[in-house]
């Protein structure tokens, strides 16, 4: 009999399959595609998916070893899967190897079998004697028993800890007979049809309109750009329709943004359903995502929602999948695996041939440029659901006015009649820390990361200077490292100094600072958002992470304290990113009874963009913005990829650009591809991080065709290049950020 080989995906940078020898012992029809081998690799062992059997191998036969176990009976993957991966990590330009590991749990990747848990369950022994003799002596084992007899249900045995029993007491409340021990399937929970736990809210015209149209083509691909404005009520439709995909057996795929989107957003799926949830996101345990992982493939689970990793998931009767927050870039992986997630969900619901609805009330220009040019049906909101107004925009010039921790005059005065009339007020202020610099105000000395091209910010709270790039700290110096004056001052305002600045203008009003540093507390962020829910006036000062998603019916104020970054960032990028956001955050005001206003406090108050935005509203700046990338053939005109590399030293990263523009030079010529330009290579914009020097090389094309056509010869070439030794580079695919 031949030789069975196996081509298998291993967690390598390498692009390409390793070839090992199917053990005699092992049926050959056990050896499906997606099922994991455990192998031997150099002296390590891997584990890695099988992508395909063969007769032959080109491995010479003196050097081709024998796989060492088969992991699993069943594909871990489903073909649609497996194909969803190996068309990523083709895309992207990855290892295919590398790209199953990003696609799944971490604990299938160790080697976990799939299988949902058993569960160890603990109970007391009824009847229950706690007066038995075999207690006396002994008062932990009987306070054990005692906890455990209050819970009917039993206790998890990973569970105890928590409940102040020990495994001994329990070891030994076994052997003398005083409890029991089951073991509970977790997914044996009989499967029950969805149905909704909560009444529905009836669908104003738009909603309704928006919702016909998706529900009238639910058997087949389309893709919906949902572009409602903030409030208008998208959320309700997303439930409206996951209530009719239910109801046809289907499950729905619901992917949301990182960042603390979690509560809120998540509640309102959770209390509208009586039905089997399954959350994929950053807050859940690696146990968890299994288990949520297993239950969403088998079927148990009904609503999948996670962010962008979710997407992978495997999913047995996908009906629908909706995108929250479409133009949120977190969707998009910054590392690694540079995928993004909305435009792999786009990929995905075409195969499985179901309808995918993205939504936002500030589509990134990507999504309106496919709406126009009719890949997207465009369904508009543009009212606020329930009644409530769209806020109103105020400019605040503060060129000539001084500002107080980043707070001018009047706006504290706005803050202090919308606080007296009993409402809440939202600040928001994307820099985190207490100052983004220490100067020395004798000689001009200024905090600096000793490994990145970047100023270090001051933490008050902890009285240390911190780089948000690398992750350095160290402590506030007391003198000027230069010239030993102790005159060190904060320079500019940020979260921190803002709150202690608005605690003191308004102390008796609670202020809350709402960012990464503030929440990184598990819980915290649940504190916070139990505070804002009571209605109490207060004020909030935060981030970003204040911009995304949230609801706060008590907000009649919004106030932006420093508007200005983005009007002059060199990324193309910018000018969308902070439109984004200012519309996004403006968005928290006024979603109930009240108008909200906002105000943007700016040097360039003046700035057309600001004033465009805050006039006409997003869509007409996105308009815009579209017309200039069209003139300027920048995305979604043209197609990009970033070629990154970093080095220890400079030259290094540079040799092997130069390397890579001489090879991709070659391959343009040679395979006759057109329309292709190189630029660059070119230091990054921040040049040196964490210690490394960092350069690039940008790819542009007018088709996506034509880029590929490069990019697949170019990093096989790459990989072989004597120069890539000694850096570390990536290719970056679509790549939303140019730095
Ligand atoms: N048809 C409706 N009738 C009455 N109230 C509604 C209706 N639809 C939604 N609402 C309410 O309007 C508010 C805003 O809705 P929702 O949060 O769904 O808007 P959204 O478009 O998702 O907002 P954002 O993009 O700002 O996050 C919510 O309090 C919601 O309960
Ligand atoms: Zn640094």
């Amino acid at each position: 009999m031949s030789e069975l080989y196996l081509r298998i995906a291993l967690p390598s940078p390498l692009r390409r399959l390793f070839d090992y020898r199917a053990p005699a012992h092992i049926a050959a029809n056990a050896w499906q595609p997606g099922v994991r081998v455990r192998v031997p690799f150099g002296r390590r062992e891997l584990i890695g998916i099988l992508v395909e059997t063969a007769t032959a191998t080109t491995v010479p036969a003196n050097k081709i070893k024998d796989a060492l176990a088969l992991l699993d009976t069943q594909p871990l993957l489903p073909a649609n899967m497996m194909r969803l991966c190996i068309w990523t990590a083709q895309y992207y330009q990855h290892s295919l190897g590398d790209t199953f590991s990003w696609a799944l749990p971490t604990l299938l990747r160790q080697g976990e079998p799939a299988e949902a848990r058993q569960q160890k369950i603990w109970l007391a022994k009824l009847p229950l004697n706690l007066d038995d003799p075999l207690l006396t002596r002994a008062p932990k084992q009987l306070q054990a028993l005692k906890v455990l007899a209050q819970h009917s249900q039993g206790i998890a045995h990973e569970r105890l800890e928590h409940f102040a029993i020990s495994k001994d007491s329990i070891a030994a409340l076994l052997k003398k007979d005083l409890v029991s021990q089951q073991v509970r399937q977790l997914q044996d929970l009989a499967h029950k049809k969805p149905s909704l736990a909560q009444p529905e809210l009836p669908l104003n015209d738009e909603q309704q309109a928006a919702f016909n149209a998706i529900h009238a083509n639910n058997q087949e691909y389309k893709a919906y750009l949902l572009a409602g404005v903030t409030g208008s009520g998208k959320t309700e439709v997303y439930l409206q329709l996951i209530r009719e995909a239910l109801a046809a057996g289907k499950q729905v795929l619901v992917l949301i943004p990182e960042i603390n989107l979690g509560p809120q957003t998540l509640e309102r799926f959770t209390k509208r359903f009586n039905a089997r949830i399954a959350l994929l996101h950053s807050n859940v345990n690696d146990r968890e995502r299994l288990e949520a992982w297993l239950a969403a493939r088998s079927g148990h689970a009904d609503i999948i929602i996670g962010t962008r990793s979710a997407l992978f998931t495997p999913l047995q009767r996908l009906g629908l999948i909706i995108i929250d927050e479409e133009h949120d870039t977190s969707y998009k992986q910054q590392e690694g695996l540079r995928y993004h997630a909305r435009d792999l969900a786009l990929v995905r619901a075409r195969a499985a041939n179901v309808p995918i609805v993205l939504g936002s009330a500030t589509p990134c220009l990507e999504s309106l440029h496919n709406a126009h040019s009719g890949r997207f049906a465009l369904l508009r909101l543009t009212r606020r659901a329930g009644g409530a107004s769209q806020p109103k925009f105020i400019r605040l010039d503060v060129r000539s006015l001084p500002l107080d921790s980043g707070i001018s005059a009047p706006l504290q005065k706005e803050i202090r009649k919308t606080l007296e009339a009993g409402q809440q007020v939202l600040v928001f202020l994307n820099r985190r820390g207490f100052a983004p610099v220490l100067m020395c105000n004798d000689c001009g000395w200024m905090s600096q990361c000793a490994e990145c091209d970047a100023r270090l910010t001051f933490h008050q709270r902890y009285n240390e200077l911190r780089c948000h790039h690398c992750g350095h700290i160290e402590a506030r110096p007391h003198n000027c490292p230069e010239c030993s004056k102790v005159d060190l001052r904060p320079i500019g305002a940020g979260t921190e100094r803002a709150e202690e600045r608005l605690q003191i203008l308004f102390p008796d009003t609670p202020v809350l600072r709402i960012d990464r540093d503030s929440t990184s507390r598990k819980g915290a962020m649940d504190t916070l958002l139990t505070t804002i829910g009571s209605g109490e006036p207060c004020i909030m000062i935060g981030t970003q992470m204040l911009a995304k998603g949230h609801h706060f019916p008590r907000v009649t104020l919004v106030a932006i304290l420093n508007a200005d970054g983005g009007l002059f960032s060199a990324d193309f990028r910018a000018s969308e990113r902070m439109a984004q956001l200012i519309v996004q955050v403006a968005g928290r005001a006024g979603r109930a009874g009240d108008p909200g206003r906002v105000i943007i406090q700016s040097q360039l108050a003046d700035h057309p963009l600001l004033v465009q935005l805050s006039e006409q509203g997003y869509f007409a700046f996105a308009e815009q913005a579209l017309s200039e990338r069209r003139a300027t053939s920048l995305p979604p005109f043209s197609y990009l990829a970033l070629l990154r590399a970093d080095a220890l030293k400079a030259e290094l990263a540079d040799n092997f650009l130069e390397d890579a523009y001489s090879i991709a030079e070659q391959l343009v010529t040679q395979l006759a591809i057109q329309g292709v330009e190189l630029l660059g290579p070119i230091a990054s914009p921040m040049e040196r991080r964490a210690g490394r020097y960092r350069a690039q090389l940008l790819i542009q094309a007018n088709s996506r065709a034509q880029l590929h056509r490069l990019l697949t010869p170019l990093c096989s070439n790459l990989e072989n290049l004597a120069s890539a030794r000694q850096s570390r580079w990536s290719m970056d695919v679509d790549p939303v950020d140019l730095f």
